[in-house]
């Protein structure tokens, strides 16, 4: 099984609903509701996740869906409902074809509601499941910070597919990472990258822009020779990975530079892209479980670019115990040649 309509209809599905998220965030539609998780969900969440859904729906109709976001506190707020369809009615790539392709303009508001909840399935270890986190970092992309629009596609367990949309990604792919905890958006001048991943065949980037269907270059992790100089990325928000512990393991391993903090999966498409070079995510709460939906696409566009991605133990990640990644804890990733003393470094500080 190639895969490559997956590949396509990823893409470009991911590319549409990133169209929308640009739009919500210059029109300052920043309306939020507050999850019982007491996480933010933005306009730009549901609206991207009804999108991508819908290309979902109309490409592979049985195919499993688990969607971060679900409808019901929309239902009650008429409002911001109505808000979310202005946006989401005109949203369209340039070229018709992919319009098309992708199922065309959704048909109504109640359609839109209805589509939304279509991302409520349990997970598990047998069959297609889609993972999608419409807006990663929310709070980075409330912001202005990193943001990724993330799908990818697990078959009995492994991910196969994965594409990530990074709106405030630079496209150039050498452009070395710096911390973006928001003050540094001002302008969207080269910004704006799409990366991919098919299993076993590499991992790619192009321009996320509309209509540039320009051809994908291959992608990789850069090779550490020294590992004192490698740049290791962590989160912004301090609640979801714990920084003091990540901040020990880079000085066990020698790394003198401070860490780069961007939101979202953006990390793990910069590091392979030879942007950075180790991504850290040690846990905070002990007994978090990490959703699939935030790791799905990038573990394997890591992979394909050179990469490992393990737990704090070094296991693989196992996106087939359902919704979360319930067996692992915590994430490591960096390039395969350097991965195992990274997690040595870990185990060391953490006293696994
Ligand atoms: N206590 C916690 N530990 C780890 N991750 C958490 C967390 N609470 C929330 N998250 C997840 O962290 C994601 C953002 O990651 P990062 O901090 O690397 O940008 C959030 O995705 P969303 O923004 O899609 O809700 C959310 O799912
Ligand atoms: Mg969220
Ligand atoms: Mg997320
Ligand atoms: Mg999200």
């Amino acid at each position: 099984m190639s895969y490559q309509q997956e590949r396509l209809i990823a893409e470009l599905a991911v590319q549409r609903a990133s169209l929308l998220t640009q739009k919500v965030f210059f029109e300052k539609a920043k309306g939020t509701v507050s999850k019982d998780d007491k996480s933010p969900v933005t306009i730009g969440d549901f609206g991207a996740q009804a999108l991508i859904i819908q290309a979902i729906r109309k490409n592979f109709p049985n195919d499993e869906i688990v969607a971060e976001e679900e409808a019901s506190s929309l239902r009650e707020d008429k409002a911001l409902s109505s808000e979310i369809w202005r946006l989401v009615k005109d949203i369209k790539l340039e070229d018709e074809e992919s319009n098309n392709l992708l199922g065309g303009q959704l048909p109504s508001e109640e359609a839109m509601l209805d589509i939304i909840d279509q991302g409520k399935s349990a997970g598990g270890a047998q069959g297609r499941i889609w993972a999608l986190d419409p807006i990663d970092g929310t709070k980075g992309f409330l912001r202005g910070g990193q943001y990724a629009v993330c799908l990818g596609l697990i078959v009995d367990g492994d991910v196969q597919v994965g594409a990530i949309g990074c709106p405030n990604l630079p496209v150039d792919d050498s452009v070395t990472i710096s911390s973006q905890t928001g003050a540094q958006q001002t302008s969207d001048a080269g910004k704006g990258v799409l990366f991919s991943a098919v299993k076993g065949t590499g991992a790619t980037s192009r321009p996320l822009s509309n209509g540039t269907l320009a051809a994908s270059k291959p992608i990789s992790m850069r090779p550490v020779p020294d590992l004192s100089q490698a740049v290791f990325c962590e989160g912004v928000e301090a609640g979801h990975s714990a920084q003091g512990d990540n901040a020990a393991v880079a000085e066990l391993l020698g790394i003198t530079k401070p860490s780069v903090r961007l939101d979202s999966q953006a990390k793990y498409c910069s590091i392979a892209r030879g942007a950075g070079d180790i991504y850290l995510r040690l846990p905070v709460k002990k007994d978090y479980q990490e959703k699939i939906w935030d790791h799905a696409a990038g573990d394997l566009i890591v992979r394909e670019a050179g990469g490992q991605v393990t737990d704090i133990y070094g296991n693989r990640l196992d996106f087939s115990k359902g919704r979360t990644l319930a067996a692992n804890k915590g994430v490591v990733a960096a390039p395969k040649a350097i991965q195992d003393q990274v997690i040595n470094a870990v185990k060391t500080v953490l006293k696994l």
